[in-house]
C-alpha cells in the first residue's frame, strides 16, 4: 500500500493569521493565497506490517523530534479515517529552499494527505483533502489547489466546512513572484506562536478581523478581472494590517529586519517610476514580490542589487496537488 504525490507551496495575499482551535487547526478568518511553481514537495508513503514504528525522511535524512510528531501525528489522523493501524515509512524531498521564508510545511503536509490517504486506500474528494491537510498545517490546505484558492474559515466547531475552494486555476492569470531571501538568520518567532501571542494579547486584533471581509471581496473582483493594481494593493495593506497586529502584541515583536523595510521602500519606489510591484511578508523578514511578466527582468535586477538581499527565486502560478 504504496502512493506519492506532489505538491506545492502557497502564498497568501490575504493573510491566515489567528485560530480560533488549536487542536484542529480552525481559523479566525479566511484566508486566499496563490500556488506557486517554483517550491514544491515530493512525498511517497507505505504502509505496511513490515513495520512496527513510523519511520519520516527528509531529504534523504531520517528525521525525528518535533518534526517527527507532527507527521506521526497526522499519520494518526489517516489511520483513524481509514479504520487501519498500519505504520508508515514516509519519504519526502523539498524542493523549497526553506531559507526562502515559504512555509515549506505548507507543501509538505499537502502532499502527505494526498500520498498518505491514496496509500491507505481513501478517496478522498478536495475539500475532503483539504480539511485533514489542514489539520496538519493550516495554510497547507490551500496547496491542495493550483492557481488561486480561498480557505473558508467555516462556522462548525468540528471543522467539517472549514477547508479550501479553488478561485481560479493557474491558467487564469499569469501573476509572478519573486521571493526575496535576505542573508540574515536572526531566530524568528514561529507563526504558530507568533499567531497565538497575537490573537491573545494584541489590542490591534479586533480591527485586523474586522478588515478581512472587505479585503477578501475586493481581492476576489481583482483576480477575476485580472486588475494587478487593485489585487495589489489589497495584499500589500492585509499584509501590513497583520504585521500591524504583532506590534500591539504582549511582549510585542516584529517579523521585519532593516534589510525587509528597504525591499519594501524599493518596491514603492518602483511603483513611483512606473513599474508596478508589490510585496507582501509572511512569519520571517523574507519579502515576496508580486509582479507582472513584462517587469521581470526590472525587477529582479533591481531587488538584487539590494544590500543584504541573498537570492532572488522567480515563481510563476503553480499546480494542485498531483499523484505521480
Ligand atoms: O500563509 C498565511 O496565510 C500566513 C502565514 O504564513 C503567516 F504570515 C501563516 C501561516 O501559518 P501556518 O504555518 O499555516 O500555521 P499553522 O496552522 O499553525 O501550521
Amino acid at each position: 500500500m504504496k502512493a506519492t504525490a506532489k505538491a506545492h507551496t502557497n502564498i497568501a495575499l490575504i493573510k491566515y493569521w489567528g485560530k480560533r482551535n488549536e487542536s484542529i487547526i480552525l481559523p479566525t478568518n479566511s484566508s486566499l493565497s496563490l500556488t506557486l511553481d517554483g517550491f514544491y514537495t515530493t512525498t511517497s508513503v507505505h504502509f505496511s506490517e513490515e513495520y512496527t514504528q513510523d519511520k519520516f525522511i527528509l531529504n534523504e535524512r531520517v528525521v525525528e523530534g518535533e518534526q517527527y510528531r507532527r507527521v506521526s501525528e497526522f499519520l494518526d489522523l489517516i489511520r483513524q479515517q481509514a479504520g487501519k493501524s498500519l505504520y508508515a515509512k514516509v519519504d519526502s524531498t523539498n524542493e523549497v529552499p526553506t531559507a526562502a521564508g515559504f512555509a515549506s510545511s505548507a507543501s509538505g503536509f499537502a502532499a502527505l494527505a494526498a500520498a498518505g490517504t491514496k496509500a491507505i486506500g481513501q478517496n478522498m474528494s478536495d475539500r475532503e483533502l483539504s480539511a485533514l491537510t489542514r489539520q496538519g498545517s493550516g495554510s497547507a490546505c490551500r496547496s491542495i489547489y493550483g492557481g488561486f484558492a480561498e480557505w473558508e474559515m467555516g462556522a462548525e466547531e468540528d471543522g467539517s466546512d472549514s477547508y479550501a475552494v479553488p478561485i481560479a486555476p493557474a491558467e487564469h492569470w499569469d501573476l509572478r513572484v519573486a521571493a526575496v531571501v535576505l542573508s540574515s538568520t536572526a531566530k524568528k518567532v514561529s507563526s504558530r506562536a507568533g499567531m497565538k501571542r497575537t490573537v491573545e494579547t494584541s489590542p490591534f486584533y479586533q480591527g485586523w478581523l474586522n478588515s478581512i471581509p472587505t479585503d477578501m471581496s475586493q481581492i476576489k473582483e481583482g483576480i477575476k478581472e485580472r486588475d494587478f493594481q487593485k489585487v495589489g494593493e489589497v495584499a500589500e495593506a492585509n499584509c501590513l494590517k497583520m504585521h500591524a497586529t504583532t506590534l500591539g502584541a504582549n511582549p510585542p515583536f516584529t517579523y521585519w529586519h532593516d534589510t525587509t523595510m528597504t525591499v519594501m521602500q524599493t518596491v514603492r519606489d518602483l511603483r513611483e517610476k512606473g513599474i508596478p510591484a508589490y510585496f507582501t511578508i509572511d512569519a520571517g523578514p523574507n519579502v515576496k514580490v508580486l509582479y507582472l511578466p513584462e517587469n521581470e527582468e526590472v525587477i529582479e535586477k533591481t531587488l538584487r542589487n539590494i544590500p543584504g538581499v541573498a537570492d532572488i527565486r522567480l515563481s510563476r502560478p503553480g499546480q494542485g496537488v498531483t499523484y505521480l
